[in-house]
């Protein structure tokens, strides 16, 4: 298809959250976003959604939003206001972020009635995600349902976990038999990571062992070894591993059977209570770093102890990965938390000179949008910031698909 600007090029990317979508419209000829957006507290009178189109100004809009069809709805109206409606044959594709593709997704694939209904099989093992990007695709297909609609799996980068890192110890059948093993999440954020990562060192990914610590309200570790990913922090669903805003990450697993027999509370009571009121909101009432910092700042007790908790499980994900990967030639901080809070490296990184770790402080205090090493110079591994843009991966990867 060609128009005045040539070919056609644009594709819109979608990454629905269990209660938010964030949307960028991007020209692939050359990487241009013409829009992005924000559509949060879904379901809740407070709902929000900000919308800047290229050059600005952002506009922002409050009043219940009650669900995903309804905020991509919304959303698409913001676009066709500013002249970049769906309707445009400038769009090629619709890209999604799809968080859980099980063992079978392992490359982005175009969403066929059958992909989806596979997509919908892996409810039960991403229940807080999967649905709403469900929502996504069967909305954005009822407004465009001539174009290709894209699925990029969180999972797809980890399907090279070797066996012994993808299994729980638990018994051979009853895991077979319901699909229970680690999958891992942050995939398209990890892959583009580490490959950027390389790129900043001058080498190629093939070359490169790196530790990615993707910290942002979710947050996973993984250890990458020549650009592929032999291990990573979460599991059968994105709960394992890391303290994260809401959720515990690891825990005893009878901690569950003592709530439910001591506690008496039902499965989907502690569900609700390790995914959503947990992690630093549950230890401190607040799971924004920006706040926690500020109360730690202040000598806030609990917020310095919440703090202190998410650093060592930090910590500790690090030496594990160390010893995974025997060589590590970089570790990179990526996401909300690992991009901005020059604390939380300084912190997760100190004592760890054994490892070849540091953190030069005058580095570390730069504030940039731009990939940056903040380990001081003749540093044995090599720790840099590289800011994560999973819509842009995303974008990509539809396109190219969308193209052959
Ligand atoms: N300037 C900052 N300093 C410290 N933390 C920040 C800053 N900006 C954002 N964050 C943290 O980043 C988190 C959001 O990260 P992000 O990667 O956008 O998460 P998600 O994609 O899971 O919504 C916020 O909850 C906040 O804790
Ligand atoms: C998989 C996952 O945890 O995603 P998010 O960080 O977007 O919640
Ligand atoms: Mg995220």
């Amino acid at each position: 298809m060609t128009t005045s600007g040539g070919t056609a090029s644009r594709v819109l990317v979608l990454n629905s959250g269990s209660s938010s979508v964030k949307y960028q419209l991007l020209d692939m000829d050359g990487d241009v976003r013409l829009a992005t957006g924000l559509v949060e507290r879904i379901g809740e009178s407070s709902s929000r959604l900000a919308h800047t189109p290229r050059g600005g100004p952002a506009r922002e809009r409050t009043g219940r939003i009650a669900d995903h069809d309804q905020a991509l709805k919304a959303a698409a109206g913001e676009l066709a206001a500013d002249g970049l409606g769906l309707d445009s044959p400038e769009l090629v594709a619709i890209g999604h972020r799809v968080v859980h593709g099980g063992l079978r997704f392992t490359e982005p694939t175009v969403i066929t009635g059958e992909v989806l209904e596979e997509i919908e099989r892996l409810v039960p093992v991403a229940p807080l995600h999967n649905p709403a990007n469900i929502t996504g695709i069967r909305t954005a297909r009822s407004l465009r349902p001539d174009l290709p609609q894209v699925a990029v799996f969180d999972t797809a980068f980890h399907t090279t976990m070797p066996e012994y890192a993808a299994r729980y110890a638990i018994d051979v059948e009853t895991a077979d038999a319901h699909r229970i093993r680690r999958y891992g999440f942050h995939g398209t954020s990890h892959a583009y990571v580490a490959r950027r990562t390389a790129g900043l060192l001058g080498r190629a990914p093939e070359e490169v062992n790196t530790i990615v610590l993707h910290l942002g309200n979710g947050a996973s570790a993984s250890a990458v070894a020549g650009g592929r990913c032999v291990d990573t922090s979460m599991g059968l669903t994105p709960l394992e591993g890391l303290v994260m805003g809401t959720r515990s990450g690891d825990i005893d697993p009878a901690v569950t059977f003592h709530l439910g027999r001591v506690a008496g509370m039902s499965v989907d009571e502690v569900d609700v209570l390790l995914n959503k009121k947990s992690g630093l909101v549950g230890l401190c009432g607040d799971n924004d770093m920006r706040e926690i910092r500020r109360r730690v700042d202040e000598g806030d007790e609990r917020a310095a102890l919440a703090f202190d908790i998410y650093i060592h499980r930090l910590k500790k994900y690090i030496g594990a990965y160390s010893a995974v990967l025997g060589r590590v030639d970089a570790l990179v901080f990526t996401a909300g938390v690992g991009e901005n809070s020059a604390p939380v490296r300084e912190a997760a990184l100190a004592g760890l000179e054994g490892f070849g770790l540091a953190v030069d402080p005058e580095r570390n205090a730069v504030r940039s949008g731009e990939p940056r090493l903040i380990s001081p110079d003749g540093a044995r591994v090599a720790v840099a910031v590289v800011p994560t843009d999973e819509e842009l991966e995303i974008a990509r990867q539809t396109f190219a698909l969308a193209h052959n």
